[in-house]
């Protein structure tokens, strides 16, 4: 039993840590809908303080309630934490302060969980706490419930999408309207997608922390940040944006999570993010601005398709109250949500050894032979060409190739030696690519 006290034995006490971009939401909807949440909780949900970092900068919130200690807050007599601060320290030690005390927690803290869930799980399985998090993972869209509940009786294959709404909004902004980069990304945090510090958005860490609690739920596994294979969007080019549509394709960053069954049967896990080529007919195509949209692919049930708003403020919170809700209902109706299902155990891949394919785009001279010399060194790497397109400039030309599925290390050597060899200008652009043409 856990040691927590209600107010009245029936009343869900919450401390709220942060109240920024998806706290403000939290707390609105908190006061807004009390009635319909204490319905659907069986008990009323009371907001019992909000923790932020300076109270005098929130003049629109009860200032009984504002508090800048978040950790005096979460020792106080509250039942659940609702952590929507962000990153590791201090947030770590709170949660885990309050999940030892049997207190549950909600968190919307991707950073935190793709480093920590581990630890944050066994807190919460000693003490007989929850610990929900459907915020942290394609914002509103219930994605982690489905993979934690639904299809825990089936055996998932892969999940892949896109996970991260600035990159996305930026993205389709360069492909639709040829948009500037800096400006767009000025755009999604004055809209509230993006992190605090942005380049977590832009280098790809939000999207690898998301694979990585993805792959660690679909995989019966622990699959950490560092794990994950990370390329974010600061590479990408107009050219690579140009070039991509000159082939019927478009750039997206995609997180890409896959089961992979060696030829003697064992199995591991491959989890990467980078920009990904892919046909303007992919259904991943269509998802603009910051929407996110995730494939699972299951044995039994197939595919399928979650697609919905993956950043923003309210979005998000729909899902932290959704989790809110879950977590009172356990507390009111005693009960427990999902613990973490690590039995698999599965070991991570190796980037260098997972197989993809590449678009290659480069300035070679101008002159007979060449497209043999480079398709030489291709061959010798064992590296197949899907695709020749050759075009004519004045003194150089540019030449584009496919290749079929090889092993990233093949791929990564092909093209550091295609970029020594004399012909070759430049290696102006490469991407890997994802679906069939
Ligand atoms: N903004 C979004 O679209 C989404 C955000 N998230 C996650 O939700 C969390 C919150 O994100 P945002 O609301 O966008 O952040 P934000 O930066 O807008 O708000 C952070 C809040 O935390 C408070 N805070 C910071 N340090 C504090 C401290 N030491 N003590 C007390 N309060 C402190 C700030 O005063 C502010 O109220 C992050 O983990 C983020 O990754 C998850 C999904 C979507
Ligand atoms: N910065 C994130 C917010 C949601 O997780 C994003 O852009 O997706
Ligand atoms: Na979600």
């Amino acid at each position: 039993m856990s040691e927590v006290s209600t107010v009245d034995g029936r009343t869900v006490r919450v401390a709220l840590l942060g109240c920024g971009t998806v706290g403000r939401e939290v707390a609105r909807l908190l006061t807004e809908q009390a009635d319909e949440l204490a319905a659907r909780a069986g008990a009323p949900v009371e907001l019992a303080g909000i923790a932020v970092r300076r109270p005098d900068k929130h003049p629109e919130l009860p200032r009984h309630l504002l508090t800048a200690d978040a950790g005096a807050l979460v020792e106080s007599d509250v039942d659940v934490v609702v952590e929507l601060i962000g990153g590791i320290e201090p947030v770590r030690g709170w949660l885990l302060s309050a999940l030892r005390k049997g207190k549950s927690v909600v968190t919307a803290n991707k950073a935190l969980l793709a480093e920590y869930s581990a630890e944050l799980s066994e807190a919460a399985d000693a003490a007989g706490a929850d610990l929900y998090f459907e915020a942290a993972v394609a914002g509103a869209i219930p994605l982690l419930r489905p993979l934690r509940e639904s299809l825990a009786g089936d055996r998932i294959t892969k999940v892949m999408g896109i996970v991260n709404g600035t990159t996305n909004y930026i993205l389709s902004a360069m492909d639709s309207t040829g948009a500037n980069y800096a400006e767009t990304l000025e755009e999604a945090s004055r809209l509230g997608y993006a992190e605090a510090d942005p380049t977590a958005d832009v280098d790809g860490y939000d999207a690898a922390s998301k694979a990585a609690i993805l792959a660690s739920l679909a995989f019966h596994s622990r699959v950490t940040a560092s794990d994950v294979h990370r390329e974010g969007i600061a590479g990408v080019s107009s050219f690579d944006i140009a070039a991509a549509k000159a082939l019927g394709r478009t750039v997206k960053l995609l997180a890409i999570c896959e089961r992979v069954t060696a030829d003697d049967g064992t199995e591991s896990v491959s989890a990467r993010v980078h920009p990904v080529m892919i046909p303007r007919s992919h259904p991943l195509a269509a998802v603009g601005g910051a929407f996110n949209a995730v494939f699972v692919e299951a044995d039994a049930a197939g595919e399928l398709m979650f697609y919905g708003q993956g950043a923003g403020g309210a979005p998000t919170a729909s899902a932290v109250l959704g989790d809110l809700v879950a977590v009172a209902r356990n507390r009111v109706l005693g009960g427990r949500g999902p613990r973490e299902s690590a039995h698999a155990a599965l070991p991570v891949r190796p980037h260098l050894q997972t197989p993809t394919r590449y678009h290659i785009s480069l300035d070679v001279a101008d002159r007979p032979g060449v497209l043999a010399q480079v398709a030489h060194v291709f061959a010798a790497h064992e590296v197949s060409i899907a695709a020749v397109r050759q075009r004519d400039r004045t003194s150089t030309a540019s030449l584009v190739i496919v290749t079929h599925l090889a092993p990233e290390a093949a791929l990564e050597a092909t093209v550091e030696e295609i970029g020594k060899m004399d012909v070759v200008h430049e290696v102006v652009s490469v991407m890997r690519v994802e679906g069939e043409d």
